[in-house]
């Protein structure tokens, strides 16, 4: 069977506002009765879960309402918690929301939704149990050509007795079938191979999709668009024009009912080795030979194998201790009853990281993510070099820094990109300032944002890969991290202590500043914040 059976509006209604009909044939290449005679069915593993409640079934509702799935369509929730079809419904009823432009017809859409929504209950790794499930599946597929999406949301430790119930017992007979799978994907080099081994006993890896849900959110989707279709920046991305990099990840509470998984991963696993990795290899991967999904991954990987493995010092790690603010009182990390009183597990890490090539040699490229910080955001801040010449030097005073542009994309919350520039301020003197240009989303864009499972899912639907993490992508982002985190855990580093909702450990600002950099969010004089 072909791959991308299922376009995108299968019923033939437009895909989104502004999309042409002649430009929906690029989706929309199969003939009205294949439309008809298939169907999808999407299961979602763990599907009693947090991340399946919190984010997979309101995007699956999001998709239908946006009339994006195919027209027979039915999705199976699947776990080991007992709920009949109703309790499922019921329980993902209260976390659908609709669009706010188009609230009209919200409940009939959400009723017609739940309607094709069914429940399983079985064990991880009962063959038995899958067959249970597949034999619901073609009750519903009523003999016509069937197509298969698992997404499964459960815990890594029991990802490859999932895809071998699923891939043996309950694979499409006569369509494809595709495994989404979350991340971790591993813990370190070894672990992630081995997965990647395992999972390719029972799928093929055009099968596999491997998640990372910020490669779904739209301003990282919007990075090379920015780059590689404006004339203006595309010149400047390199080390004769960009002083450095800032890729920063915060969130403004712990890690409150995730303890348990989090000890476990650390921030360094959770975040950078994956969601921040991600952006830095899209923003600094060469033009690609063109928007297929193996051009993009071969620049991707080319970037990650360019860079050198994270040393020691270049890393500072931190841990949110117990704070009480106004008669507050914020528990600290291992207040959670789920974490050990002694863990020394990361909940914020600063780095700076480096790309060996001749694009950017030298170029600091800083990360830094942290939990149960001062606010919740995600941005990546570049920061060019100083004017060479300035004529107006005189007038920025000692420091040229705060005289450099910067440009910032700001992924959540509030998405925006803004460019710092200096500026005349209006007047009979000669007085300079630095300004915004400033594109905020919300007021040149109303329509609401998807969230970035509804994108992606979409994709899986549609078998484009482009969004997904491909093995030697991953291969090589563990090459980054594993010698470093391996170095932390044997030499048992401690990390800095840091209050329940402050900026982080000061370690972050030396680390910064051996590179002679400062961070972007913490300068004081951003107008965004
Ligand atoms: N939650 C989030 O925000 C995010 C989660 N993820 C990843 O998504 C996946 C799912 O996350 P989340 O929903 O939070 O996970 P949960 O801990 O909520 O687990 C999902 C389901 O898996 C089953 N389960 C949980 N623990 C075990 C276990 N030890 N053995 C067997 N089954 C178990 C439970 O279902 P039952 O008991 O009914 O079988 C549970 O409802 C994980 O891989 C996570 O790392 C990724 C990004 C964000
Ligand atoms: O993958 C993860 O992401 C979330 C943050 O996602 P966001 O879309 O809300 O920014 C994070 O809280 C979680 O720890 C991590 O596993």
């Amino acid at each position: 069977m072909q791959e991308g059976l299922f376009g995108l509006g299968m019923d033939g209604t437009p895909l989104a506002e502004g999309i042409k009909p002649e430009e929906q044939e690029i989706f929309l290449d199969f003939s009205d009765s294949e439309k008809v005679q298939s169907t999808l069915s999407i299961t979602v593993v763990g599907a009693s879960g947090d991340l399946a409640k919190k984010k997979i079934f309101p995007a699956l509702f999001a998709l239908y309402y946006e009339d994006c799935l195919p027209e027979n369509f039915m999705v199976f929730g699947y776990a080991r918690t007992k709920l009949t079809n109703e309790e499922l419904r019921n329980m993902i009823s209260g976390t659908l929301t609709c669009r706010i432009d188009k609230r009209a017809n919200c409940e009939d859409k959400m009723e017609q939704f739940l309607k094709r929504c069914f429940y399983h209950s079985g064990q991880y790794n009962s063959e038995e149990h899958f067959a249970e499930l597949d034999s619901k599946l073609k009750e519903k597929e009523a003999g016509k050509l069937s197509n298969r999406l698992f997404y499964l949301s459960i815990p890594p430790n029991i990802f490859v007795d999932v895809v071998r119930c699923a891939s043996l017992k309950a694979s499409a007979a006569n369509g494809w079938t595709r495994v989404i799978v979350e991340k971790p994907f591993g813990r370190d080099s070894e672990s992630s191979a081995e997965l990647t081994r395992c999972l390719k006993q029972y799928l093929t890896e055009d099968q596999i999709f491997r998640i990372d849900h910020y490669l779904g959110k739209e301003l990282v989707e919007n990075l090379s668009v920015l780059r590689f279709s404006n004339l203006v920046f595309e010149p400047l991305w390199s080390r004769n024009y960009i002083r450095n990099v800032q890729l920063i990840f915060s969130e403004d509470f712990g890690t409150e009912g995730r303890g348990g998984y989090f000890d476990n991963y650390g921030i360094i696993r959770d975040i950078m080795q994956n969601h921040l990795l991600q952006i830095l290899a899209l923003f600094a991967m060469e033009t690609p030979v063109s928007l297929e999904a193996e051009d993009i991954r071969n620049e991707k990987v080319k970037v990650l194998r360019s860079m050198r493995p994270l040393q020691l010092e270049d890393v500072i790690v931190g841990q949110y201790k117990g704070h009480n603010k106004g008669g507050k009182i914020y528990p600290g990390y291992t207040d959670d009853s789920t974490v050990p009183n002694n863990s020394l597990t990361p909940t914020f890490a600063a780095a700076a990281l480096f790309i060996n090539n001749a694009r950017w040699d030298g170029v600091p490229f800083l990360m830094k993510a942290g939990k149960a910080l001062h606010t919740r955001r995600a941005e990546i801040r570049v920061q060019f070099r100083h004017v060479p010449g300035n004529l107006y030097k005189q007038n920025f005073g000692t420091d040229l820094d705060k005289a450099t542009n910067e440009l910032v994309l700001r992924v959540q919350p509030d998405e925006a990109i803004y460019l710092k520039v200096n500026n005349k301020v209006p007047g009979l003197g000669m007085r300079l300032d630095r300004s915004d240009l400033n594109l905020l989303y919300r007021a040149r864009y109303p329509k609401e944002i998807p969230d970035a499972y509804e994108r992606l899912l979409l994709d899986a639907i549609a078998g484009e890969r482009r969004l997904f993490i491909r093995s030697d992508e991953l291969d090589a982002a563990w090459s980054l991290f594993t010698p470093l985190l391996r170095e932390l855990e044997e030499n048992k580093i401690f990390p800095e202590l840091y209050p329940y909702g402050s900026r982080g450990p000061v370690g972050a600002h030396y680390l910064a500043a051996k590179y002679n950099v400062r961070w972007g969010d913490l300068s004081g004089e951003d107008s965004q914040e």
